[in-house]
């Protein structure tokens, strides 16, 4: 369903190899402004921020490759954002993980459009993609080990994914009170430390396949 929405949406990506992808299956939609915003969420944040203050918006959408959670996304994959969380945003104490909002300063999950991603996961699944709905976490360092994996997953139960941009973008989008939506491409497995095993094009492809869904369900 192309419900063609009026309003211009902005999609954000880490590096110019996701942007490209996404363009690709853009096509040529006038309603759609790519970024690549810049590795990390401080990078990213500013550049997303630059963007939103030079053009009115009326959806972010974070996109890129990500590393997938064992179990619950595969190498290929796509994973739509339930939820934004900054994992590693907070204190570490000898008693464990302290966040944020623990911490009383503040919250480390940023909500996305649940009606939105919802059905962009539903219009994933109907173009016979592999795709799911669960919590995107953004980390400023990549994980490279089974014990921060492991601790990770039980720090946020359903952990889907892990990248490094989300909550950045995300919260420049909330501070301009325009409504985000994460969209993933699972390249790697989030574990042990095995760049050579990064699938990038597949992850790509899968990418730009499911921009193209975006497209036709925005
Ligand atoms: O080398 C290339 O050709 C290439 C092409 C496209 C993208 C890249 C990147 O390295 C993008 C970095 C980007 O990817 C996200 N990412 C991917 N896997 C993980 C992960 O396991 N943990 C955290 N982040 C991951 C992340 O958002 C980076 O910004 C290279």
């Amino acid at each position: 369903m192309n419900t063609q929405t009026q309003f211009r949406v902005l999609v954000a990506t880490a590096v110019e190899a996701e942007k490209e992808a996404v363009l690709r299956g853009l096509g040529n939609d006038p309603r759609f402004d790519v970024i690549a915003a810049g590795v990390g969420p401080v990078a990213a944040a500013v550049g997303a921020t630059k963007a939103l203050a030079a053009a009115p918006y009326g959806l972010v959408v974070i996109a890129g490759i990500a590393g997938g959670f064992a179990e619950q996304a595969a190498i290929g994959s796509l994973v739509v954002a339930s939820e934004i969380i900054a994992a590693d945003l907070g204190a570490e104490t000898p008693d464990g993980f302290c966040s944020l909002d623990e911490l009383g300063f503040g919250s480390a999950r940023i909500a996305v459009d649940l009606a939105r991603a919802e059905r962009l996961a539903e219009a994933l699944a109907a173009a016979g993609l592999s795709a799911r709905l669960g919590p995107v976490l953004t980390l400023s360092t990549v994980t490279g080990t089974a014990e921060t994996a492991a601790a990770l997953a039980k720090r946020v139960p359903g952990a889907a994914a892990e990248a490094m941009e989300g909550f950045g973008i995300a919260a420049a989008a909330l501070d301009r009170g325009v409504p985000v939506l994460e969209l993933r491409a699972v390249s790697n497995a989030v574990g042990p430390r095995d760049r050579a095993a990064w699938r990038i094009g597949d992850a790509l492809q899968a990418l730009q396949s499911a921009s193209k869904v975006l497209q036709e369900v925005l």
